[in-house]
């Protein structure tokens, strides 16, 4: 149940919408139990002719001087058509009211979680399950808002209808009122025991649909590798057996609850007949009216199926409850440390690594990155070369201040990274990542991301980043739509794109992450040409595994293992021993071979 308090903070603004509806729910509950006491009062004092004996009833006779009811029977039926409509009245009301405060709710909710993940770390995202995120984000929001719209307002009108119809069934009779609740306690805790037992079921069946969404959209997102290595095969058998998991963990719980609905009505069948025997006895032994047998038959009806009805309102209060247990557990996940007292310092520009160590936090004891010195000067283009998984990205990763170093210290203009304002420090600190993602949208927006620049920054970008002559071949040209469901790019458009996004506002430190890969020679020297003249005064750091590339920069460092072996300008790494002049050697080998048709070893 505590695993529910974290719901009323959200409901923030419509506390008051949820009071009226309760309010009104009371009101509609009285309506309906006023019902039976009208047909007990026709069928005793109407049809039966009895005296009448309820003192509300018999002050209006009197005032009226009516000595009989017999020939107002149609009164009542006017009542009990006034009556029930007063509370479909009402209940229209509760419905409407309720809907409006839970999707309000909900709202808040979904806001909170959005904000939350845009403030999780980098780290948290690069390990994250898109897949069970979006699941969180919406199936269970939904599963939730289900809750709070209709079940919630189910159980305050159980709870209700319980405490109302036992006082006015008490004052009616007190025997029957015991026999007309004697099975409901069963019936009431049986549902209970059966919640609790079914409840992992809930869980399980939902972790089934949360691995089945996420085989969908990586096969989505990867449909292409699918293709390309002709791999449907493989992933339809993938999908098959989560989709038959799925399939016989719902068939499970569903099959579950098959069970307790035909056994609760069996409970529910029992306590109506009950009162109908037993009512009947005492009606013919004297000791109740017609009238009040009827009655009772109205009132355990009304009570026992909501009683039956909690069986699914648990069942549903255990998804909520699984539900916002899964989006608390995202809520809880500690927010990246924007340092947001931080210093907020003109940034220059320049760059230093002082005996920098790091370890990702899943294993902390082997070291990505370790004794890693070097400086870039202000306006500096500095290379980083070195083996697949030595550390580069990390360490590009680490300048951009999405992981703290474990040791040393990583400093921008003298002041150390950790003591600058995230938001602050990443509008001077761009890195343009290894795999450019374009959102949905147009070119403008996508390089105008904050959507505050002006048209001629937005040209001009594109123009340092090569795309211009591109873009402007499109029929639409800037307008044209990207994205999923926009038009193809190339690799090497997508990736200027990005870089035309990351060079729009002009910033300190430039990192491009393998990010000119796609491009060929001729555009790539192009592309940092252009980069370097529009960019004067910032310092560019480039990971490439490319030499052509490196040998421009004003200095290389060179990676292997975590740790920099070797550091220089191209023409003393390009005649020293070591993995630089290995991979010079190998890349001109293979590019000349490549141009001679030489096939090589
Ligand atoms: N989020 C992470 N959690 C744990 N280990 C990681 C994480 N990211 C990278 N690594 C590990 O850190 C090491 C360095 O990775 P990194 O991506 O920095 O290398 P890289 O030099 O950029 O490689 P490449 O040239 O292939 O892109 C690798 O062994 C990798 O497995």
């Amino acid at each position: 149940m505590e695993n529910l308090l974290p719901l009323f903070s959200y409901m923030r603004g419509y506390k008051k919408t949820y009071l009226i509806a309760a309010i009104l729910m009371g009101l509609s509950v009285g309506f309906s139990l006023v019902n039976p006491l009208i047909l007990q009062i026709a069928v005793d004092n109407s049809i039966g002719d009895l005296n009448v004996e309820n003192p509300i009833v018999a002050g209006i006779m009197e005032l009226l001087k009516i000595e009989s009811l017999s020939g107002y029977l149609w009164f009542f039926a006017f009542l009990y058509v006034v009556f029930t409509a007063l509370r479909g009245f009402l209940l229209y009301f509760v419905g409407k009211l309720s809907a409006s405060a839970s999707e309000g709710t909900v709202k808040n909710l979904r806001d909170r979680l959005f904000n939350h993940i845009q403030r999780l770390p980098f780290s948290y995202h690069k390990n994250a399950n898109t897949g069970d995120l979006i699941q969180r984000a919406t199936s269970d929001m939904e599963t939730l808002k289900k809750f709070l719209a209709l079940q919630l307002v189910e159980t305050g009108k159980v709870a209700l209808m319980v405490l109302f119809s036992v006082y006015v069934m008490w004052r009616l009779s007190p025997r029957m009122t015991i026999s007309a609740v004697s099975l409901t306690p069963v019936i009431f805790l049986f549902a209970w025991f059966f919640f609790r037992k079914i409840q992992s079921g809930f869980e399980i069946a939902d972790e089934a649909e949360a691995e089945l969404s996420t085989v969908i959209q990586e096969n989505l997102s990867g449909i292409r590798v699918v293709k390309a290595f002709g791999a449907e095969g493989a992933q339809i058998k993938v999908f098959g057996e989560k989709n038959s998991e799925y399939r016989d963990k719902s068939y499970k719980l569903l099959s579950d609850l098959a069970w307790y609905w035909s056994i609760s009505d069996f409970l529910c069948f029992s306590q109506i007949g009950l009162v109908l025997v037993y009512g009947v006895y005492l009606n013919l032994s004297g000791e109740i009216t017609l009238g009040v047998l009827v009655a009772f038959t109205s009132y355990v009806t009304m009570l026992v199926w909501p009683i039956r009805q909690m069986g699914n309102i648990i069942a549903d209060f255990g998804k909520a409850l699984v539900s916002v247990e899964r989006i608390q557990m995202i809520l809880l996940e500690d927010e990246e440390d924007y340092v947001e007292t931080g210093l907020k310092p003109q940034i220059a520009g320049n760059v230093k690594f002082e005996d920098v160590a790091f370890s990702y936090s899943d294993d902390p004891k082997r070291k990505i990155l370790d004794g890693i010195n070097f400086d870039i000067k202000h306006g500096e283009v500095l290379a980083v070369l070195g083996k697949t998984g030595s550390g580069k990205s990390t360490l590009a990763h680490l300048l951009a201040g999405f992981y703290q170093p474990v040791k040393g210290k990583i400093l921008i203009d003298g002041i150390d990274l950790r003591s600058i304002e995230k938001t602050w420090l990443r509008k001077s600190v761009r890195l343009v990542l290894q795999e450019p993602f374009l959102f949905s949208g147009t070119i403008t927006e996508n390089i105008d991301i904050y959507g505050k620049s002006e048209q001629e920054q937005i040209f001009k970008a594109a123009k340092t980043a090569s795309i211009d002559k591109d873009i402007i071949r499109f029929e639409k040209g800037y307008e044209t739509y990207v994205g999923e469901e926009g038009v193809t790019l190339s690799g090497g458009q997508r990736q200027r794109i990005a870089i035309a996004r990351t060079i729009i506002d002009k910033a300190s430190v430039l990192i491009f992450d393998d990010s000119l890969s796609a491009l060929d020679a001729k555009t790539e020297r192009q592309v940092r040409k252009e980069l370097r003249a529009e960019n004067e005064e910032a310092s560019i750091l480039i990971i490439t595994h490319k030499i052509s590339t490196a040998m421009e920069a004003d200095k290389i460092i060179v990676m292997d293992g975590g740790r920099i072996v070797q550091q220089g300008k191209h023409d003393e790494l390009a005649v020293a021993d070591g993995l630089y002049k290995e991979i010079w050697d190998h890349q001109n080998t293979f590019n000349g071979n490549i141009m001679t048709g030489h096939r090589g070893n």
